[in-house]
């Protein structure tokens, strides 16, 4: 089990808040793993995670921290994941791309271009670099939809699971990349596809989700198995208080969406550290479901938390490190991708072609049918019924209306063959629905659970009830041998008693 490794790091304070606000900062170094936060309350707060980087440090120490050993284990066949979080201005794009993705300056440049050297020169020292594949995809959650930075015609890329891939974006661009010089340029060409905008906080803010996914694949020249890994690098969009920065109009319209999407980042990072084991609400938000597999499945994933070292910034920065102190709780066990080469052909065909659609839902209507162990036709009927009844219970009334439309009326049972035939608009219906679907199968389970212990209760009482007639029968049994002897000596008592009489009589005794 390996952790999230969660990193801090302090922007240099910005000329803005040195002239409003004067030098005064909200934090004292400890170490390269701590430090002491003082909190608007002026309380200090100590605060500890896997490793610090201060107003002073590089953009390399940053990379070589928290991105190259994922770079390493993606090119080796493991999923990786790296997010940028924190209040807008707090540095996550400067950490992600540096000044610019283009920019020269050595010193300068940011985790992206950084990422892009390391997978090239990992492929180069590996042994099975021939046969190798790199391909890029760039995506932006703007507004609750997903929109391609390669193709802006494609602006609601639908999220799809598959049972072996995990979650992937159908349909979207990719791009092969043969270097890294071609792989900047085409981040280039994504980066100026993205949604900005002027904040209070900052001139150039990213008013979007920003989602790189570099796939690489090798294919082994001995046996022929492929080992695929996934990179994902997340640059999310600041989280702000629209009270503090007085935004208006669009601008109001896309802080509610992005501090409305990271707060479902925070209610998925809270299921899955309470310890209950109970629902996670991955499909609330486009980029939850995205993140589905970085958070809580087959990845290894790095959280940056960016902060501002402002005190007139002091509880923006103070939600942000409670955020990476919870996020550091959750343990994702990370597995090597690794399939036969036909096999490895196939996904690729998956990603690029649209007819496989349905795929996406094949885990939940098996998971559905295993943990219901629909058999024949009416137990599917009646499993069917009991599972619309829990879905009615948690979905509103016009999703209902519509999933009857939808397939429920048609007599399909979540069938993946038929998904295709739904209007792509209903998506976020069906999202909501198997979000459902998945909440009623786990009530379901707790139900098969419960009356399976109740099962269990009455075979061990009928054990013991027929252990206990087992035991009245034998001793009746007993009694019943008992009587019977008791019964014939009374009956010779009673002939000896006679014989006597008579004897007595006979003789005249
Ligand atoms: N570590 C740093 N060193 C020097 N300058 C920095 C650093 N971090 C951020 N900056 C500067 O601070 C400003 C805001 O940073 P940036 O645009 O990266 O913020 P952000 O968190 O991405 O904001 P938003 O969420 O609004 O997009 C930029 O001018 C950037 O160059």
């Amino acid at each position: 089990m390996s952790n999230i490794t969660v990193c801090v790091r302090f922007r240099p304070l910005s000329l803005k808040e040195k002239r409003v606000h004067g030098d005064s900062v909200c934090i004292m170094c400890s170490d390269a793993e701590s430090f002491v936060f003082k909190d608007e309350k002026e309380e200090d707060l100590p605060f500890c995670f896997d490793r610090v980087f201060y107003q002073d440090s590089a953009q390399a120490d940053v990379y070589e921290f928290l991105a190259l050993p994922i770079v390493q284990d993606t090119v080796k066949g493991l999923n990786g994941t790296i997010i940028t979080y924190g209040q807008t201005g707090a540095g996550k794009t400067y950490s992600m791309e540096g000044l610019g993705i283009l920019d020269c300056d050595e010193n300068k440049k940011g985790l992206l271009p950084r990422v892009v050297d390391g997978i090239f020169e990992c492929i180069k020292s590996s042994p099975e670099h021939s046969n190798c594949t790199v391909k890029l995809s760039m995506v932006e959650i703007y507004m609750e939809k997903v929109r391609d930075l390669f193709d802006l015609s494609k602006d609601n890329i639908q999220i799809k699971e598959n049972k072996s891939q995990g979650i992937m974006l159908s349909g979207t661009t990719e791009m092969s990349i043969l270097n890294p010089a071609e792989a900047l340029k085409f981040l280039f060409r994504g980066i100026s596809n993205r949604a900005v905008g002027e904040t209070q906080m900052n001139v150039s803010s990213s008013r979007s989700h920003c989602v790189y996914m570099f796939s690489i694949q090798q294919e082994s020249a001995l046996d022929k198995r492929v080992k695929s890994g996934k990179l994902i690098l997340v640059d999310l969009a600041g989280s702000e208080k629209v009270e503090k920065t007085g935004a208006e109009g669009r601008v109001l319209e896309e802080a509610k969406n992005i501090n409305k999407s990271l707060s479902s980042l925070g209610n998925v990072i809270n299921a899955l550290t309470n310890g209950r084991g109970n629902h996670i609400p991955y499909r609330d938000s486009k980029l939850t479901r995205i993140l589905q597999d970085s958070l809580g499945g087959n990845s290894r994933t790095a959280l940056l938390c960016c902060c501002s070292p402002s005190s007139s910034n002091a509880s923006e920065s103070l939600s942000t490190l409670r955020f990476g102190t919870r996020t550091k709780l959750i343990k994702t066990p990370p597995r090597t991708n690794t399939r036969d080469a036909n096999e490895g052909k196939d996904f690729l065909l998956q990603v690029t072609d649209n007819q496989t659609e349905g795929n996406s839902f094949e885990i939940t209507s098996n998971d559905v049918r295993e943990d219901l162990q629909v058999t024949g036709d009416q137990s599917l009927i009646d499993s069917r019924d009991r599972i619309l009844t829990k879905l009615r219970e948690n979905l509103n009334e016009d999703d209902v209306r519509l999933l009857e439309e939808l397939f429920i009326l048609e007599g399909i049972f979540f069938d993946p063959s038929n998904m295709e035939e739904f209007d792509l608009e209903c998506d976020d219906v069906i999202c909501r629905t198997i979000s459902a679907l998945e909440q009623a199968v786990l009530e379901l389970r707790d139900e098969v659970e419960e009356l399976n212990r109740e099962n269990d209760n009455l075979k061990s009482e009928l054990a013991i009830g027929r252990q206990r007639s087992l035991t009245s029968i034998a001793e009746a049994k007993k009694s019943y041998h008992f009587a019977w002897v008791i019964s014939i000596i009374s009956l010779l008592n009673s002939l000896i008693w006679f014989l006597s009489m008579f004897f007595l009589h006979k003789h005249k005794v």
